[in-house]
């Protein structure tokens, strides 16, 4: 297993969410598999009742596991209850739209209110709090009460309760939603610089456009699904990666990058089979990181014909000629993987004004 898998602070596999009973039992969340790194924030976005928030909230363990896993800081959610529970919160920082502070307190009483669960010691902890709300510009308001405040500095007051105790993890729903653009940015930016220097991270939902440029990673949801998982310094580098490959040489960068932000990028552990012989295609795979084998069966024995390394590509034939696909796809060690749709490697292939030709001829050999 890689570092990076060793310490994700969530890793989902197979995550599957349901609403209702009987009739009305609905799907919302449809076999979700990702990993977030450490020192990352990302930001997880989408249309309204795409399922970012209940996903958010599993990852809180706010609601319970009914299908697939789901490990935060290490710890499997599965089941968890009690203590293991209770602990394992406190070690996430809760950022929600409702931002329930305490209206008896003051702003700094809020945080230092937050500072109990951790047994640090009083003098300590308020000078913890009290730097916080200065960095948050609220150094000027720490003796108010939340009516006294604006709906910003609010919001700034629950974010700064949230770093207080240095979790791990932060999970945030609309943070910045209550915010001038400058103030959204600075929250944003001090969130981002929190998961990097500490090597936590910052799980964040958001339709704030004016955020979305400072994270490390975009995941789009979609009806239940991740339809984009985008990891901001890595389009580029996709991109870098994309021109290399002999059909997409002819596009030019801005088409190449937009073809980058399509794809989903994550990791592959040794063993997993990314197609089958004979099965419909249904996506083109760019090998990032490791090795894949690939494998044909004729006449009853398979026999491997190539290993591909970072950099080649495969599954391209059967989504230009519609025929099955002609050999079974297999990574070996771990590594990671670039997928695109069809749909949009179609798309891609067709920028390429004179590219349908050259296929005709690899591929049908006319
Ligand atoms: N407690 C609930 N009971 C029944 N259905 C629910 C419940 N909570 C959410 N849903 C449904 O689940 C789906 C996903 O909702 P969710 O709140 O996760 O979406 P979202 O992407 O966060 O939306 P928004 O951007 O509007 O906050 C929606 O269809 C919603 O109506």
């Amino acid at each position: 297993m890689s570092a990076a898998a060793a310490f994700a602070p969530v890793r989902v596999e197979g995550l599957s969410h349901y609403f209702g009973d009987g009739a009305s039992r609905a799907q919302v969340l449809f076999d979700l598999s990702l990993e977030i790194e450490p020192g990352s924030l990302v930001i997880l976005t989408g249309p309204s009742g795409s399922g970012k928030t209940t996903l958010l909230t599993l990852m809180g363990a706010l609601r319970s596991i009914q299908d697939g896993r789901l490990e935060v800081l290490g710890t499997s959610l599965s089941g968890l209850q009690g203590a293991a529970l209770t602990q394992l919160r406190r070690d996430i920082g809760f950022i929600f739209q409702m931002h329930n502070l305490f209206d008896s307190l003051t702003a700094l009483q809020n945080l230092i209110m937050a500072t109990h669960v951790a047994d640090t010691p009083p003098d300590q902890a308020r000078r913890r709090c009290l730097a916080l709300l200065e960095r948050l510009g609220l150094g000027h308001r720490i003796d108010h009460k939340p009516a006294m405040l604006s709906g910003g500095q609010r919001q700034r007051v629950a974010v700064a309760r949230a770093l207080v105790n240095a979790p791990r993890l932060i999970l945030a729903d609309e943070p910045t939603a209550a915010l001038d653009q400058a103030s959204g940015r600075e929250v944003v930016t001090m969130l981002r610089e929190f998961a990097a220097t500490e090597g936590r991270a910052v799980v964040m939902v958001t339709h704030d456009n004016r955020i979305i440029g400072l994270a490390d990673r975009i995941m789009s949801m979609v009806d239940g699904r991740i339809v984009s998982d985008v990891r901001v310094n890595e389009a580029v580098d996709l991109s870098m990666a994309l021109r290399n490959i002999d059909l997409f040489a002819r596009l030019s960068t801005a088409e190449l990058t937009q073809v980058a932000e399509k794809m989903t990028q994550r990791p592959f552990r040794d063993g997993e089979v990314f197609m089958r012989q004979g099965e419909e295609g249904d996506l083109f795979y760019l090998l990032r990181d490791g090795q894949a084998q690939v494998i044909v069966s004729q006449n009853g024995s398979e026999s491997a014909i190539t290993t591909l390394g970072p950099g080649q590509y495969f599954g391209e034939r059967a989504l230009i000629t519609g025929e099955p696909r002609n050999a079974t796809v297999v990574g070996r060690g771990d590594g990671r993987i670039a997928t695109l749709s069809k749909q949009d490697f179609q798309q891609a292939l067709r920028l390429a004004p004179d590219l349908p030709e050259q296929l005709t001829r690899i591929y049908f050999g006319r």
